[in-house]
């Protein structure tokens, strides 16, 4: 039985990790998947590989990756396993940037996209607050917040201005809507 990928994106600090977090408290069945991000391990934040460029690289020829992209000065990696997986059965929530979605609806047929959105000030005000960034940087995660959809994406959008809670509850009548 084949599985599905559930993507979440949408700017930095409108709250991707934190819901994926609430659906996976209130649905453990559900997995996420483990980014390989050429981050300082001590960063903090989400659970993630760190890797120098050079192993990111040698990974990425080995074909150790389904999914790249370059974002905030850093490389993301979507393991390849992520992909035996659902083919195996999983469902399993992933943090994607928008822009590598045309491919990964190629990959995963059945991807559902789930697109949170905030204001540009309550980004701001959480990424200060998140303290995982410096300002330069936060700086230019607010620049990028506005990166358009691609074309051809269809997104269920979930606004995370209100309550975490009230977003995860929208977002598990999404995913599982034989439940709602
Ligand atoms: N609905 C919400 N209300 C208040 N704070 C939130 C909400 N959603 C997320 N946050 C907080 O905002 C910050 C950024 O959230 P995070 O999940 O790291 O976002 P992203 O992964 O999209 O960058 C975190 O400190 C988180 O606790
Ligand atoms: O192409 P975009 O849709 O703009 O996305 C670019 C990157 O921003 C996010 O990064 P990351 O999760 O490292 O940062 P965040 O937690 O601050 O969102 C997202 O996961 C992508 O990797």
């Amino acid at each position: 039985m084949s599985g599905r990928l559930i993507a979440i994106v949408g700017p930095s600090g409108v709250g991707k990790d934190s819901v994926m977090a609430g659906i996976v408290a209130a649905s453990p069945k559900v997995g996420i998947v483990r980014r390989v991000i050429t981050r300082a391990a001590e960063a903090g934040g989400e659970d993630f590989v760190a890797v120098t460029p050079q192993r990111f690289e040698r990974m990425r020829t080995e074909g150790a990756f389904c999914l790249t992209w370059a974002a905030h000065g850093l490389l993301y990696g979507i393991p390849e396993t992520a992909r035996d997986q659902v083919a195996e059965g999983a469902t399993l929530l992933v943090n994607l940037s928008r822009g590598v979605l045309p491919a990964a609806q190629k990959m995963f047929p059945g991807l559902l996209v789930l697109q949170l959105t905030a204001a540009p000030e309550v980004l701001a005000r959480r990424l200060a607050l998140r303290g995982r960034e410096n300002a330069e940087e936060i700086k230019g995660r607010l620049a990028r917040a506005e990166f358009a959809m691609p074309e051809g994406v269809a997104a269920r959008r979930l606004h995370n201005d209100g309550s975490l809670d009230e977003t995860v509850a929208q977002a598990l009548t999404l995913i599982h809507p034989e439940s709602a």
